[in-house]
């Protein structure tokens, strides 16, 4: 995309300028995105409203379709920056139209004009440039090794304070297509990418990650060293991060606010807010939803089943007095041992003869229920290529997962019950069947979205489970 700047002046605090900015659309048209001419509104006359005249009143941001314009003191990116007295004043323009090149700036370079920093609590920085929102955010940073299904990670209820950093290099080349999210909104902190895609292709696309990230007010980072950063975690284990647009930020004062930081009780902040029900003919499925990702219900769904799904916090009883022929425990985000009054309620749940399927929260949660325990690994689990074995079978399956906890089997009492699975990378558990009960529960994603698909078939072990019990 070419640009052209036709002026640019100092003007009091602020400045005016007149941009007009041409490019190519997806349709490899060359034309005009935007015109803006802004100028300092405290000056007389400096409100004149005429077509493509926007005025900005403070330092920060003005939006208009398709991009943002950021003013701020100090310095910046854009080749001329205003001067009053002694004081420049940057420019900073970025367009994200969707089907326009987002990584175009005025300056002409490849990348975005703001530069972002990700601050980690062991002192790293790694300097790249803003996407998403312009909001400084602390949070545990984690990583995912998926070549693709970067929308479901983004809508998967579980990152839920974390910031994810994508491996794969090149994210949003087939651009946002919402009946693949895997909830209501994106749930992560904070986005990491190495190089987001220039122009989404794909005809089934309805936006850009940039423009997604916006709306959910999700700040992020592009044009780091993604490696180099996931090195760091696999080798040091998970740490927490800081993203902000100020470059003017003192490590050492930010460094303990970093690592002061807890994800804490989030599973209240993703469940639903009241009890719903997706129709169906078959056996009728309890699905608690302490983060559920769109996909479970939608197995249980396409396999016939009516389900009804319950906020986290609904009481033992009530599930039970609605008479389901199986209850399915979902995935969710945070420490499984923050969930207190869940587990005491999943305990209740446990003493019923009714056929139990759970998926990673709540897997750990049965797990804690009976009396097991579970601890933080050192860099967890996520991505699309975990080899799991069933150990009845010998048999091993690619699995999908996003777990950072695992269920400690070291002192797992047998008659309660046994590994069903186990991770062929690092022997961790992956799966439970509970002794003289018609439970089973397993802490990877047979619902996979993103992933393979490969342990799809335990949603129909989980229905032989409530044939019987018919
Ligand atoms: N996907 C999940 O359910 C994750 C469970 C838990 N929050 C963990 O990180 O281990």
């Amino acid at each position: 995309m070419k640009k052209k700047v036709i002026c640019l002046l100092p003007n009091g605090y602020f400045c005016a300028i007149i941009l007009a900015i041409w490019g190519v659309d997806s349709m490899g048209k060359r034309r005009a995105f935007y015109s803006l001419f802004l100028r300092d509104s405290n000056k007389p006359g400096g409100n004149a409203c005429v077509p493509g005249v926007r005025t900005i009143h403070r330092e920060g941001m003005l939006a208009f379709p398709g991009g943002e314009l950021y003013a701020r003191r100090g310095k910046g990116n854009f080749p001329s920056g205003a001067c009053r007295g002694n004081e420049r004043v940057s420019v900073s323009l970025r367009i994200h139209r969707a089907g326009c090149a987002p990584h175009t700036n005025t300056s002409g370079k490849a990348g975005w004009t703001m530069k972002a920093f990700l601050i980690l609590e062991d002192g790293t920085v790694f300097t790249g440039q803003s996407i998403g929102a312009d909001r400084e955010v602390i949070s545990e940073i984690v990583f995912n090794t998926s070549m693709t299904g970067y929308l479901e990670v983004l809508t998967d209820p579980s990152y839920a304070g974390q910031a994810v950093v994508m491996t794969y290099p090149l994210i949003g080349n087939y651009g946002i297509c919402t009946k693949d999210m895997e909830s209501e909104r994106p749930w992560p902190d904070a986005y990491i990418v190495r190089e987001l895609s220039r122009i989404p292709s794909n005809f089934r696309s309805e936006g850009t990650i940039q423009d997604f990230l916006l709306k959910y007010n999700i700040p992020g980072i592009s044009g780091i060293d993604t490696r180099a950063l996931t090195k760091i975690l696999r080798e040091k284990g998970t740490m927490n991060g800081m993203l902000t647009t100020n470059e003017k930020f003192c490590l050492e004062e930010v460094l303990p606010q970093i690592a002061a930081y807890r994800t804490g009780k989030v599973v209240e902040k993703v469940t639903c807010a009241e009890k719903y029900v997706l129709e169906g003919d078959g056996p009728k499925v309890a699905l608690l939803d302490l983060g559920a990702k769109r996909n479970i219900a939608r197995s249980l769904n396409a396999r016939g089943c009516q389900v009804t799904v319950y906020p986290a916090l609904t009481k033992a009883e009530e599930i039970i007095a609605d008479a389901p022929d199986g209850i399915m425990l979902s995935n969710g985000p945070g420490d499984p041992k923050e969930c207190v009054s869940i587990i005491e309620e999943i305990r209740k749940l446990y003493q019923t003869d009714i056929p139990i399927f759970a998926i990673c929260l709540g897997h750990q949660l049965m797990a804690l229920a009976n009396g097991a325990d579970t601890y933080k690994m050192k860099y967890g689990h996520r991505g699309g290529n975990h080899p799991v074995k069933d150990l009845k079978t010998g048999r091993v399956y690619i699995s999908s997962q996003n777990h950072g906890y695992v269920v400690d089997t070291k002192n797992l009492d047998a008659s309660v019950a046994v590994p069903a699975f186990t991770n062929v990378n690092d022997g961790t558990n992956e799966g439970l069947a509970y002794t003289g009960k018609n439970i089973f529960t397993v802490q990877f994603h047979p619902e996979a979205c993103p992933g393979p698909q490969d342990s799809g078939y335990l949603f129909d072990r989980f229905m032989k489970m409530m044939e019987v019990d018919r």
